[in-house]
């Protein structure tokens, strides 16, 4: 009934060259998503899902037409503001894209249905739609219109994913179309589920939920295959998804130190925006004086390693190569920040002497 869109969605001179990296890379962890977004003209969004959804046979498991498929999320790319830094379409692509790659570790083939696995990627394609570029925190302290209407609870995660449904409500843009409405309900409560659980605030007791099931599968012999009910499922989905969206420091050093710039630069601009409005500046949003190294390396060490570090036991082995570019690019910061800091120690040495020659030749004249 529709005409068949442009190949994954986007219209491209340079067609050959993103089929040939989605081709080699669509499966790999570490694909370059900066050469995905060149290629694809800056619509990496729609390119990456449309290959994801392609590669899966998705349009014949669920019967989505293409056209629909990039009619939706040509509208879900468009809300996500290209002007943030870090939180643009680039990000919800590459939490994608690295979904994708974790749903095929062997450990777990066969322990998601389809219908999973589609809420999967679809969560991380709109998790952070329509993101404002400023923290939750902010939004609170300012008594943004967005934190009144969620009453200070997730407000970030609430109004993505209520931009997300409202979007798919557009006729031409009714993806699950083809749904009954058990499917339909089910893929909603899943896909809220999920992306309610990128909430940072919700680290620690998503981790310490992955860590148990962890001790728990050890025990039981190592198998996977025992998740009975929606609740052990859900938190495997939702620490996949919390992992893939915390992949930058784990992917190979280039791009890792590219969101690294990008995320710095975000919070920077809130920092500035605090400033201006005489709000306290969050501690590492402030130009001055942040420690981009040291704040990667707290990062690191205290939030993303010990995510990976139970994810990478709970797929054991199949995670081992992430867990250990995850290290390295750790060192790397770690290096560079002593660097920095040895740096810093000899320029303020250097001012001593210089101080003190300068006090000797006054003593002397
Ligand atoms: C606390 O780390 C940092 C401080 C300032 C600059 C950089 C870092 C480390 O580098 C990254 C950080 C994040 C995020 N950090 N946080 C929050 C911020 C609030 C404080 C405590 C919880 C963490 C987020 O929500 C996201 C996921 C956006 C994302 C990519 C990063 O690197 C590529
Ligand atoms: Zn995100």
């Amino acid at each position: 009934r529709w005409p068949l869109p442009p190949k994954f969605g986007v219209e491209t001179p340079r067609l050959a060259e993103l089929s040939d990296l989605f081709d080699s890379g669509l499966d790999q962890w570490g694909v370059d998503i900066f050469l995905v977004d060149e290629l694809a003209c800056h619509k990496p969004l729609c390119a990456v899902v449309y290959a994801i959804f392609e590669k899966r046979d998705f349009f014949n498991k669920f019967h989505i037409h293409p056209s629909v498929l990039v009619n939706y999320f040509s509208q879900v790319e468009q809300h996500y503001k290209q002007e943030n830094p870090y939180h643009n379409a680039i990000h919800a692509a590459d939490v994608t894209q690295s979904t994708h790659v974790l749903l095929n570790a062997p450990s777990i083939a066969n322990v998601f249905t389809e219908l999973e696995i589609l809420a999967s990627i679809f969560a991380c394609a709109i998790h952070d739609v329509n993101h404002p570029g400023v923290t939750n925190q902010f939004l609170i302290n300012t008594e943004s219109e967005l934190a009144i209407m969620y009453n200070d609870m997730s407000v970030l995660e609430n109004h993505h994913c209520a931009v997300a449904f409202k979007l798919l409500q557009e006729p031409s843009s009714n993806l699950f179309a083809s749904l009954d409405d058990i499917q339909r309900r089910q893929l909603r409560k899943m896909v809220i589920d999920m992306v309610l659980a990128t909430d940072m605030s919700k680290h620690m007791s998503l981790l310490a939920d992955l860590k148990t099931m962890v001790e728990t599968k050890k025990v039981s012999g190592g198998c996977l295959l025992k998740l009975d009910n929606y609740s052990e499922k859900m938190q495997i989905m939702q620490n996949m998804v919390h992992c893939a969206d915390l992949s930058n420091p784990a992917k190979p050093l280039p791009l890792s130190t590219h969101w690294v710039t990008r995320v710095m630069e975000e919070f920077f601009n809130q920092g500035d925006r605090e400033k201006a409005l005489g709000l306290p500046v969050s501690p590492m949003c402030c130009r001055e004086t942040a420690n981009v190294e040291k704040s990667q390396v707290s990062f690191i060490d205290f939030i993303v390693h010990p995510l990976w570090e139970a994810w990478t036991e709970l797929v054991h082995p199949d995670a081992e190569h992430i867990l250990n570019t995850l290290e390295q690019n750790r060192d790397h910061y770690c290096e560079l920040s002593a660097a920095k800091e040895a740096e810093s120690v000899k320029e303020v040495d250097e001012e001593h002497l210089d101080e003190a020659e300068r006090q000797q030749s006054d003593s002397k004249r």
